[in-house]
């Protein structure tokens, strides 16, 4: 496969972006009335406006034309099929099989893997159950009251995000907490709030060999212990989550207490898999199930919508077109919903661990930009805080803008105010305001000619600055799953085209190795590697001052 910018269709995409860099979108919705009811669609509960797009139907197809060169559907395909597509890992890619709820067999290796996957999510409703009646209980006899999360990137990031989302949802007396960070802070602040024989630790891992989530995970351990007395009271207290059975009996988890996922299941995908499981506690495995329900209906229309009308394809075409054509190095994504804060965050190891690679699957260096930064924070806030440089800075920066029509809380006119400030925001973005207009208003104002032409540059907006809005009625488990995936596939899509493999993530590697090793230094107190000099130095100037 050659790389993708070698190909004719890009070829033509470059040509047609030289036409489409002067052409302003304005224009594009005063040519024609239609556009923004041809470039909306609904899917699950989502209805996604994509007109506020530099786009004609032309760069559509043309974008599409990529798609098929890169051969997006047989890839799409594949995954759904069970291929290892995951090539550097050997793993099949099979976050779609925690959320099929067709009868549909998915098979690795000719293997049917629902059996396994029904299996698990039947035990987390049982267990879910007895939580919330109150029969599984502490060692001393009390229910649980408290559960905290102890895990790391995609072992915290997609259940924390997803807890806080569905926050209206929550059973009342049950409260969920995720401890992530190895800063001991993080578990210490945590567990000041908490009564040990209330308390239920979910130790999260898809390997169990994290060293934050072992450090934290022991530390909880230690803190039970000097609380209960009895090395028995592990039993009743943690549960854990994991792919490593072996590692899960070391740590003293009763093999009983453990939810198994599979190698098949990335980490920053497994928000479906039992790492869900402090979701299904904080709102019920009903709740859980509705959000999976959510991320199905996307699914089965990624597998089975043409490529022109499929969703997470062209919205991933879209990004695209600015990655690699527009000079855009990040894309922010800004729900309008508190409950939705954490989305950013959730999503950024979602992008940026699947596609921040440089080298294609094939292992060739690409000469194109893959995965953009991807960033954002909740509106209205964030409007006071960087919008000034999405408007008026000099870098092109598309950005997603999520907002529910209904909230779940409508006090008195919040809402109409949140949803005006969304809307105005992709209006203001796409038309800006002319130096003209600028002047103008100005002068309409009573300021002087002089005054108003020195202004008038400062208050000037290009505009034509990209927005995808995506509104749902309320932000509810199905919504919110349906939400997710249309984003997972996004991201696969993208990293097809830039033909890198989504689902592994070398990267982090190099910085745990020598974590190790400075650890080691830095308990024995002196450096023994080989490092440069800033390192070096660094490292023993912490030594000499701990010491002291
Ligand atoms: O679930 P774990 O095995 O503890 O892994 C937690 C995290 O560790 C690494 O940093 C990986 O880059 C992440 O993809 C992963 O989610």
């Amino acid at each position: 496969m050659p790389l993708v910018n070698r190909t004719p269709q890009w070829a033509a995409l470059e040509r047609h972006w030289d036409r489409m860099r002067a052409v302003s979108m304005r224009d594009l919705f005063a040519a024609d009335p239609q556009r923004a009811q041809s470039m909306t669609r609904e899917l699950a509960g989502l209805r996604i406006d994509f007109s506020k797009h530099r786009v004609t139907a032309e760069t559509l197809e043309l974008l599409l034309a990529v798609a098929h060169a890169v051969e997006l559907p047989a890839w799409i395909e594949r995954m759904f099929a069970g291929e290892r597509i995951n090539t550097t890992e050997h793993r099949a890619v099979l976050h779609v099989a925690l959320r099929n709820r067709s009868q549909r067999p998915i098979r690795v290796d000719g293997e049917d893997v629902m059996p396994q996957v029904e299996a698990v999510l039947a035990q987390m409703r049982d267990f879910v159950g007895r939580v919330h009646e109150g029969q599984w209980r502490g060692f001393t006899g009390e229910p649980i009251r408290d559960v905290v999360n102890i895990g790391i990137g995609g072992s915290n990031l997609g259940p924390k995000m997803v807890c806080e989302a569905l926050t209206p949802y929550h059973r009342p007396g049950l409260r969920v907490h995720f401890v992530s960070n190895v800063d001991a802070t993080h578990i210490t602040e945590t567990l000041k709030t908490l009564d040990p024989a209330r308390t239920l630790f979910v130790v999260a891992s898809k390997t169990f060999t994290t060293q934050e989530t072992m450090t934290n995970a022991r530390t909880a351990r230690r803190w039970l212990l000097e609380a209960l007395g009895d090395p028995a009271a592990v039993a009743d207290h943690f549960v854990a989550v994991s792919t490593n059975a072996p590692a899960v009996a070391e740590f003293g988890i009763d093999p009983a207490n453990m939810f198994v996922f599979w190698d098949w299941v990335g980490g920053r995908y497994s928000l479906w898999s039992a790492i869900g499981l402090p979701i299904a506690l904080a709102v019920g495995f009903e709740r859980f199930a509705e959000l999976l329900n959510g991320a199905h209906a996307v699914d089965k229309h990624v597998r089975t919508a043409p490529l022109a009308e499929n969703l997470p394809v062209i919205l991933g075409l879209l990004g695209v077109w600015y990655t690699n054509f527009a000079d855009a190095h990040s894309h922010a994504v800004l729900p309008y919903d508190q409950y939705l804060k954490s989305f950013p965050a959730y999503l950024q190891q979602g992008d940026m661990e699947s596609n921040g690679k440089h080298v294609t699957r094939d292992g060739v260096v690409v000469d194109y930009q893959t995965g953009p930064v991807i960033w954002g924070e909740p509106g209205t806030d964030g409007q006071h805080a960087f919008y000034q440089l999405i408007h008026q800075g000099t870098r092109l920066i598309p950005a997603d803008f999520i907002v529910p029509i209904h909230s779940h809380n409508e006090t008195d006119d919040h809402h109409p105010k949140l949803l005006a400030n969304c809307l105005a925001q992709t209006e203001a973005l796409m038309r800006g305001r002319t130096l003209a207009e600028a002047r103008a208003e100005l002068l309409a104002a009573g300021m002087d000619p002089a005054r108003a032409e020195a202004l008038a540059p400062h208050r000037q907006f290009d505009g034509n600055r990209p927005t995808t809005t995506i509104l749902m009625e309320r932000l509810t488990p199905e919504t919110l799953g349906a939400l997710i995936a249309l984003y997972e596939h996004r991201i696969f899509c993208q990293g097809l085209v830039w033909g890198v493999n989504s689902f592994d993530q070398w990267g982090v590697e190099l910085g745990k190795q020598l974590a190790g090793v400075i650890l080691d230094e830095l308990k024995a107190g002196a450096v023994a590697a080989e490092h440069d000099g800033s390192t070096r130095a660094l490292i023993e100037h912490v030594v000499h001052h701990r010491r002291a």
